[in-house]
């Protein structure tokens, strides 16, 4: 076992780094890489760790990230080395401050904030017909540095920012791309995890900003717990999330009400779902296998699935690419955590493009929309010292 603080020291771009409450991960080189498509991808990283482990691979584990869109790029590995510790804690240092200078950015918003706002009352349109109940809509900025940005040190700060999310930092460079590419990022909900026989997902949906003020912080939460409009946006997830891991496990668990957890940005409605899975030794229900299962949940897609896609489609200017995916990690017994791909950023060479997205449902307000996203910017905004600028 290493220290977390060695393993976040080590990583270097085109390594993998996952860390959360459970431990961290570095994994460094490619053993295998696991190609397939939407629905084979657990099946193939099963096959890619059997074989990694009779090539004498020690302890074999498969990481990486799956875009948003069911056709879209994966970046799945059995990586050659891998080291592991305990998790990252809040220590005295303070996150070491940006090597970069503030005033060295250009910033475009796509779309514009006026132009997310006519999507949201779009959206609203579409809720009103009856053709959705609930869709999340994204927007991006796409920051430019005045030289490359440095990823270990967006990742240090990101951790030691907020050491109890679950940080990561996979490399997803593809042909094409004139330097590494790099998604980084520091989310706050476990997709699902598994430990030998017990599951565990933990949905997030209705949020407010998260201030520096206590008492309106406290205002905050409890307005968030009495708000029949979060609830109901929240029930949607919460929903379908306990309906899909209904059908693997047993003694399903699930909070009757939400709690409101916090970040250091933001506070959500959240439920814990906890079940056992039915026949843990069934080699087809690994972490991955339960992960594909649920994606793309209503916390990132919206009910029904099949008309919020087309609506982000038609909606959103700019492909979401490995927004709103999934990174994580699965090993040989199919163990692993999943998380959702929010509050993060895809870095190459220069350039930064951030997503943040907020659900819609009826009774959503769009200036609220707006402000929501533009506060889930700032976990990624004060990583790179950027507060303000959305
Ligand atoms: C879509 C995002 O976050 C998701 C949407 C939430 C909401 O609409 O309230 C809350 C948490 C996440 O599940 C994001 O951060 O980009």
């Amino acid at each position: 076992m290493h220290r977390a603080a060695d393993l976040l020291a080590a990583y270097l771009p085109g390594s993998f780094y996952y860390s959360s409450a459970r431990g961290a991960l570095l994994a460094d080189g490619v053993h295998a890489t696991v190609r397939a498509g939407h629905g084979t991808r657990a099946g193939a990283a099963a096959e890619a760790l059997e074989a990694a482990a009779v090539s004498g691979v020690d302890e074999p584990v498969v990481v990486g990230a799956i875009g948003f869109r069911p056709d879209s790029e994966a970046s799945l590995v059995v990586p050659a080395v891998v080291r592991r510790s305990g998790a990252p804690t809040a220590t005295a240092e303070h996150p070491p401050a940006p090597p970069w200078d503030a005033g060295a950015w250009s910033i475009a918003h796509r779309p514009e904030p006026a132009g997310y706002v006519d999507g949201v009352r779009r959206a609203l349109e579409l809720i009103k017909t009856g053709e959705l109940d609930k869709v999340v809509l994204a927007r991006s900025l796409e920051l430019v540095a005045d030289a490359p940005v440095p990823v270990p040190s967006l990742l240090a700060r990101l951790v030691l920012l907020d050491p109890a999310a679950h940080a990561f930092a996979v490399d997803v460079s593809a042909p094409g791309d004139p330097a590494p590419r790099t998604l980084v990022g520091a989310s706050p909900e476990l997709l699902v995890s598994r430990r030998g026989p017990a599951v565990v997902a933990n949905p997030l949906a209705g949020s407010l900003p998260r201030v520096a003020d206590e008492e309106e912080n406290r205002r905050r939460v409890a307005a968030l717990l009495a708000s029949a409009k979060d609830r109901a946006e929240h029930a949607h997830v919460a929903g379908q999330v306990a309906e899909v891991l209904g059908r693997f496990c047993v003694d399903l668990e699930a909070s009757p009400e939400p709690v409101v957890v916090g970040t250091p940005t933001m506070w959500h409605l959240s439920t814990r779902v906890t079940g056992r899975l039915a026949d843990p030794a069934d080699p087809a229900v690994s972490a991955l296998a339960l992960a594909e299962a649920l994606h793309p949940t209503p916390a990132v897609c919206g009910v029904p699935a099949e008309r919020a896609t087309s609506a982000i489609a038609e909606l959103e200017p700019v492909d979401r690419g490995y927004y709103a995916g999934l990174v994580g990690w699965t090993d040989l017994a199919g163990d692993g955590e999943w998380v959702v791909t929010i509050r993060s950023a895809e870095v190459c060479d220069r350039t930064v493009r951030l997503f943040a997205g907020a659900g819609v449902v009826a009774g959503s307000d769009p200036a609220a929309e707006l402000a929501e996203t533009s506060a889930k910017f700032r976990t990624l905004l004060r990583a790179l010292g950027l507060e303000g600028v959305a």
